[in-house]
Formats: C-alpha cells, structure tokens, sequence
C-alpha cells in the first residue's frame, strides 16, 4: 500500500502540488488524471524518490519512503516510461533483462527476458533486434517487459499509450490489465486517455490545481461532477 499525506512541492515558489492526499492499496489499479502540467509527473517523481517534497510523507507497507526504505521500494517496482526509453545500445532481451542481469548469469537472465517477451506478445526472434528495429508498438511492448521483469509487486505506467494509434493503444491497455490481474501487483498510471483509465483502473484520481479534486471508482466517475467537468474539458480540447 502506498499512501501520500499532504504532499507539497514548489518550484522557484511556484506551487504545483498543494496538499496531495492519496491511497493506493494493495492490488488496487490506480489511475492519476489531470490536465497537463497539473503535476502529475512531479507527483510520480516525488513517490520514486526522483523529487523531494517540500512538505508531506509517503508512506509504502505503512513505513515512511525514506532513504532507508527507498532501495527494498526501488527493488520492487517496475516502470513503463512514456516512450518506452529503451536503451538505444542494449538489444531487446538485454534491456528487458536490465535489472536481472545485475544478480544472476546471462543464460538466466535471457530466458526469463524471452518468457516476458512472450507475455506481451513478442516472439523470441525479437530479443536480439535493437531497439531502433522496432515498430512503436513492439517498442512499448518491450518496456511492458522489462517493468514486469524482476516481477514487481508496485508497477508505474507513465502515459502508456502515447503515440499509439487507437487499436494499439487499446492492445496495450488490455495488456496492462491481465498483468495487472494476474500478478496482483499494485498499479499507478499517470495518463490523459480515458479508454486507459476504464480499461486499466479500478480507481481514479482527478489532479487539479494542486490537489485530488476527485477520488473514486472508475464505475462511478461518469457521474461525478469534477470529472465531467475534466472529461469535458478533454473533448473541447480534442475538438479543436
Ligand atoms: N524540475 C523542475 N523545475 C521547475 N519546474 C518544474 C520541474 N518539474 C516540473 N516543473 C513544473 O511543474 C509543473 C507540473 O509539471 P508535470 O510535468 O508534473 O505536469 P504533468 O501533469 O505531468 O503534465 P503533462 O500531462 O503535460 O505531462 C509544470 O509547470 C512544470 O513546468
């Protein structure tokens, strides 16, 4: 369970996270919306430890994340980054492998990269391309792979669909949802595309000016005035 409590951040005085009060429990599929530069990516920063709060505490398995507890927490989690930022030099099983290669042989290492590759739909004949010989798809699928490679009971999806085409992007998040399902790990996913959010969550949070303006079931939130609002806000900003 990873609970933040009045999480506070500025940057050059500005505030951009304002008091954030969030749960997530154990196995729960969280959702983080909100309108861009509202904070959600300094919010991720501040829970990996990438940025340090002004004010506030999180809390992982009850305990404080701090310097002491952040390496067990950084040793269980997993990421999908916005892009998939593989490492352009490292062929696919080797950046999929990343963290596994550091604690046990290469033959190892590469049969479980293949058995993950596998889980996402790539065939062993990828895990020795580059990463430049992958299509975007294949290239998400991948960084899908490496976040579930050392299987991680807390997983991080940065924006997983961007730049994505609608019937990849729906792939991907039906994905996301088995893993999610089948490990049981608990999932945070900072995203702009509501087709993520059904498929993925089964909680959301709206982040507006600073704060949690909304927090509930992803069932509930086509009936809950703030998120109308931000899910009409989308769609002016889609129409234009
Ligand atoms: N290191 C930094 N120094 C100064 N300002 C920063 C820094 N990191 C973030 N900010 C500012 O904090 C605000 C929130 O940024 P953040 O990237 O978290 O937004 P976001 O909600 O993730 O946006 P998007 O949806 O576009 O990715 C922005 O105004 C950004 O310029």
């Amino acid at each position: 369970m990873i609970q933040v409590t009045g999480l506070r951040k500025s940057f050059g005085g500005k505030p951009v996270l304002a008091g954030v009060d969030l749960t997530v429990g154990q196995g729960e599929s969280l959702c983080v919306i909100g309108q861009s530069g509202t904070g959600k990516s300094v919010l991720l920063k501040c829970i990996l430890g990438l940025a340090v709060p002004d004010v506030g505490q999180i809390l992982w398995q009850g305990r404080p994340l701090d310097r002491a507890a952040r390496p067990d927490f950084l040793a269980r989690f997993g990421m999908l980054f916005q892009g998939a930022a593989l490492f352009d030099s490292l062929t696919v099983w080797q950046n999929v492998a990343f963290r596994l290669r550091q604690r046990m042989p290469d033959r190892k290492a590469r049969a479980i990269a293949v058995e993950k590759l596998a889980r996402v739909g790539l065939g062993p004949e990828t895990a020795d391309l580059m990463p430049a010989e992958l299509s975007g798809g294949m290239a998400k699928r991948a960084g899908l792979a490496r976040a579930i490679a050392d299987d991680p009971s807390v997983i991080f999806f940065d924006e997983p669909t961007t730049g994505l085409d609608p019937i990849r992007a729906r792939r991907i998040n039906d994905l996301i949802r088995g893993i999610v399902t089948e490990t049981g790990a608990t999932a945070i996913t900072i995203t702009h595309d509501m087709d993520s959010v059904r498929a993925i969550g089964d909680r959301v949070a709206l982040l507006q000016d600073g704060r949690i303006a909304w927090d509930g079931a992803v069932a509930a939130m086509d009936s809950a005035p703030p998120l109308a609002e931000f899910l009409g806000r989308t769609c002016d900003i889609n129409a234009t």
